[in-house]
Formats: C-alpha cells, sequence, structure tokens
C-alpha cells in the first residue's frame, strides 16, 4: 500500500465503539442528523432498523431528527412496514416530479437529499439483519468529532450466508473481484477504504449536494471517486461497525452490479484523469444459463445513468425553503 494509504488508514479509521452516544449528544448542538434508508422490496427487514433507530436515537435520546424510507419502486409492503415503524415514508418517483424519473438505489439516494432537512446524512440499507444503532453513532462519530471530516465510510466484516453455516469473510463478492483491485489499479491512494462498496455510510450535505449521483448500484463508487477528487483524502474516515449481515443477490445480478461499478470507474477515469477514449463502452451484458433445452443466453443493459449535483437543481432550494420553515 502507498504510504499515504497507510497513514491515512492510521489517522482516520476508528471502531463504532470509540463514539458513545453521550459524546456526540454533546457534540450534536444545532446540527440536524437525517437517517435514509432506500429500500426496494425490503418488509422482511425494514421494520426493525427503522424501530432501533427511532427507539435508541430518537425517543431515548435525541440524536436523530428523522428517519426516511425512500420506497424505491416496492412491489411488497415495505412502505406500511416502514410507516408502521416509525418512519417518514416517500415514493422515489414523487420526490421532485419535474427532473423525470431514473432508477435505482443511485436514484433514491439522489431524491431523498430533497426531502430531508439534516445538516448531516446517515444512508443504512434496509436489507440488513442484526442491525443495531451503533452503526448510526459510530458513522456520525468523525463528522461531529472534526468539521475537516466530510464523507464517512462503514467497514465491517462481512459472512456469506449459504445454506449452512455463515462462511466468515466469504462476503461483499463484488468488492473483493471487482471494486478493490480497481481502486488499487487507478486509486491507490484509496486502497485503505476497507469497504468501498458498503450500504451505511453518513455526509455532509454541503459535500454531498454538490456532487453527482450515478445510478443504479454505481453510486457508493461514484461518490467515494468524487469526495475524493473534490474534497480530498483527509476528508475521507472509516468506521469499523464490527460485522454486516444482509440478503444476497444471485451471482447473476452480482454480475450486472459488477458491470455497473465497472462503467462508474471508467466514467471517473475519463473525467478526472482524462485516460481513456472519449468512446464510451458498450453496456450491453450477455450471461448464459443452463436450461433443460440447452443454453440460454440472457442480455441485459448495465448502463448507468448520472443525476447532477442537487445543488444544481432549480427545485431544490425551494424544496429546502419548505421543509425549513
Ligand atoms: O432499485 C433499487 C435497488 C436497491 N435498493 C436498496 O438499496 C439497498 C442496497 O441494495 P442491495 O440490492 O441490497 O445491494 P447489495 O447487494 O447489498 O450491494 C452492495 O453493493 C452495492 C454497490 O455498491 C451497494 O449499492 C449496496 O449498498 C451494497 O450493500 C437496499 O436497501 C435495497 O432495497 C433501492 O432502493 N432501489
Ligand atoms: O458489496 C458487495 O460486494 C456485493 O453486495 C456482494 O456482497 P455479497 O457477496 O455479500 O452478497
Amino acid at each position: 500500500m502507498l504510504p499515504e494509504a497507510a497513514s491515512w488508514m492510521r489517522r482516520r479509521t476508528s471502531a463504532a465503539a470509540d463514539w458513545p452516544l453521550p459524546g456526540l449528544l454533546a457534540a450534536k448542538g444545532t446540527t440536524r442528523i437525517s437517517v435514509v434508508l432506500p429500500a426496494r422490496d425490503e418488509q422482511e427487514t425494514v421494520g426493525a432498523i427503522v424501530g432501533a433507530v427511532r427507539a435508541d436515537l430518537m425517543e431515548r435520546a435525541p440524536l436523530v431528527d428523522e428517519i426516511v424510507v425512500v420506497d424505491s419502486r416496492s412491489s411488497d409492503r415495505t412502505a406500511a412496514v416502514a410507516a408502521a415503524a416509525g418512519a417518514e415514508v416517500v415514493a422515489q418517483d414523487d420526490v421532485l416530479p419535474g427532473q423525470g424519473r431514473m432508477s435505482g438505489k443511485g436514484e433514491a439516494l439522489w431524491k431523498s437529499l430533497a426531502v430531508t432537512t439534516g445538516d448531516l446524512i446517515v444512508f443504512v440499507d434496509a436489507d440488513l439483519r442484526g442491525f443495531t444503532s451503533s452503526y448510526v453513532t459510530g458513522l456520525l462519530g468523525p463528522l461531529l468529532a472534526d468539521p475537516g471530516v466530510g464523507y464517512v465510510k462503514g467497514c465491517y466484516d462481512r459472512p456469506l450466508l449459504t445454506g449452512g453455516r455463515p462462511a466468515e469473510g466469504g462476503g461483499g463478492r463484488v468488492t473483493e473481484l471487482v471494486a478493490r483491485p480497481l481502486i488499487n489499479l487507478h486509486w491507490p491512494m484509496l486502497a485503505a477504504v476497507m469497504q468501498p462498496l458498503g450500504g451505511e455510510y453518513a455526509g455532509r450535505r454541503a459535500l454531498l449536494e454538490r456532487l453527482p449521483f450515478v445510478t443504479g448500484y454505481g453510486v457508493e463508487l461514484g461518490l467515494l471517486l468524487d469526495v475524493f477528487q473534490e474534497a480530498g483524502l483527509d476528508a475521507i474516515a472509516q468506521v469499523d461497525l464490527g460485522r454486516r449481515v444482509h440478503a444476497h443477490q444471485s451471482i447473476e445480478d452480482l454480475g450486472r452490479m459488477s458491470g455497473q461499478i465497472m462503467l462508474t470507474a471508467w466514467s471517473r477515469l475519463q473525467r478526472h484523469r482524462r485516460m481513456l477514449p472519449l468512446e464510451a463502452p458498450a453496456t450491453a451484458l450477455a450471461q448464459f444459463a443452463r436450461t433443460p433445452g440447452g443454453t440460454e443466453v440472457r442480455e441485459s443493459d448495465i448502463g448507468v445513468g448520472e443525476r447532477r449535483p442537487m445543488a444544481e437543481v432549480p427545485e431544490y432550494a425551494a424544496a429546502r425553503r419548505s421543509l425549513l420553515s
């Protein structure tokens, strides 16, 4: 690892236990804090996550000011379950309707900026099992303690749940096989960011609203690379949150996610480094499945879109004014 990356890791890595609640409450002052869960068909898990944040960080202690679930076109009872657990629920497509509809997780996160009031925003995936509110307090710690920190990534052990016993360290397959090698190849200064794709992270609104959001699953890599480009390595911190268990996607779905990650990396290499030809890569992905009749070719489009920085959207200022009035 580069000495700069190793030095960053020593200075900017902490653990959730380093950030006990009383200290955060004292540091919060008038800072408003929002927790956002993007959710598509997460009725099994979203309620427990919302419930834990509400009980621990809103009712027992006034750290979090609001918890918002962005319902990302769920076809199950995600919205009802989240609302019953105490979240404010907004449908992704109802936010900033004049901006049209794009798809996926990145779109849900971008839209969340227009419906939340927080100066600090904490993103948490809605498919986590065994969630504890220390994920949220951990992510907030460096932001509340140090004005020089603008963006905090969670890191954790990631088991792979199979039919039998969990395979410790076997999870995060796209991280290990795609994102980490790409980052080490092209952004070695970021090589010590242990979970670049993790869905639990927090940032200052003042930074997030100035950044473009890639739609779909490119959003985490895009934000990390753009924060690095705009604010520098020292604006990033990471916090060890322990262990993360989530619902695994099929290998076919992860292949499409990997394509989105690679496209996002390509776009930043071109934009930040002018390293690549202007011609965009193909976005068609061919995958293969054995069927009783032979081999089925499955083609999908892994192209990702991009939302401009929220601060450049005309309706955003008006939405902020009405939320804060
Ligand atoms: O169209 C979508 C798809 C997903 N989600 C939600 O986004 C979160 C993460 O999605 P998931 O499909 O569970 O992603 P993972 O397989 O867990 O992928 C990992 O890697 C992705 C790529 O970096 C990250 O976006 C994820 O947060 C991270 O957990 C969950 O709450 C989903 O419900 C949406 O809101 N809209
Ligand atoms: O973050 C990742 O690498 C992907 O979400 C895959 O995770 P999994 O291997 O734990 O399913």
